[in-house]
């Protein structure tokens, strides 16, 4: 295993009852990096996040960090990695800075309040995702946009080498879908994380450095991302053929 490698998974196969989703999946992913991990609807994007945090068991192996999955109780609790799903759901109403800060859950004894620099980190992060103007709004009564920029604020607050991101842009508008892939950028080329993006929104690839998976290709494998590239997957994905690849 590389010494640089945040991330790796070595003949993993995973799925449900019925179907086997991700077949002897090999992946090496350096640190820090971008990654974006597309294709086609139920081709096992998400199944393989579960995979990684722990939610679904596997065959084969996945370092994170450098520690066997299989050694690590609740990864995304003891700081391994950050996870954001697709759909986070609050049940009551709350302060959307308050939800924000509980991203600093790792800093904290069970219980202990949060103090000042708690908050001014919520801030910052709030800010860094351009929504420092609902800080102050009920998180229940946000469109679904705003709510996913929330979720990222508070994501950007926990602190962990490797995130997971499971369609951060899918409600958002075309300047937010835009800003936020800027933002991972920042996370990898200024604090050195590494990020592992699952979308659709291929226009906005192009220009991210980094790599890019396409689970819907017969045999997946990191492949440096460029315009060229993000064509080439586009016009596989776009193709009747590719449908017929995995089914
Ligand atoms: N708990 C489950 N039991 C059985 N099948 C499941 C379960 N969860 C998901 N699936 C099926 O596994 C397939 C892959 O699901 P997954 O969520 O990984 O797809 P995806 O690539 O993330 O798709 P999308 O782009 O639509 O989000 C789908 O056909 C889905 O219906």
């Amino acid at each position: 295993m590389s010494q640089l490698s945040v991330l790796n998974v070595e003949n993993l196969v995973a799925g449900y009852e019925q179907r086997v989703l991700l077949r002897n999946l090999f992946l090496c992913v350096p640190a820090p990096a971008f990654v974006a991990i597309i294709g086609h609807n139920g081709c096992g994007k998400t199944t393989l996040f579960r995979a990684l945090t722990g939610q679904l068991s596997y065959q084969g192996t996945i370092h994170i960090g450098g520690h066997d999955l299989r050694t690590l109780r609740r990864p995304a609790a003891n700081g391994v990695l950050a996870h954001l799903p697709q759909r986070g759901v609050v049940g009551f109403p709350i302060d959307v800075r308050e939800l924000v800060v509980m991203g600093r859950f790792r800093h904290h004894r069970f219980l202990s309040a949060y103090g000042a620099a708690d908050y001014a980190l919520a801030t910052e992060a709030l800010r860094s995702v351009g929504a420092a103007h609902l800080a102050h709004r009920d998180f229940t009564e946000l469109s679904g946009g705003e709510q996913q920029l929330v979720w990222l604020a508070q994501l950007a607050l926990q602190d962990a080498g490797l995130y997971l991101l499971d369609e951060p842009t899918q409600q958002l508008d075309v300047y937010y879908r835009r800003r936020v892939f800027s933002l991972l950028h920042e996370w990898v080329a200024a604090a050195g994380k590494t990020v592992l993006c699952i979308t659709h929104d291929l226009d906005n690839l192009a220009e991210m450095p980094g790599y890019l998976l396409n689970l819907s290709r017969p045999v997946p494998q990191l492949q440096p991302l460029s315009s060229a590239l993000v064509q080439a997957e586009r016009e596989f994905l776009e193709s009747e053929a590719s449908l017929a690849v995995k089914w």
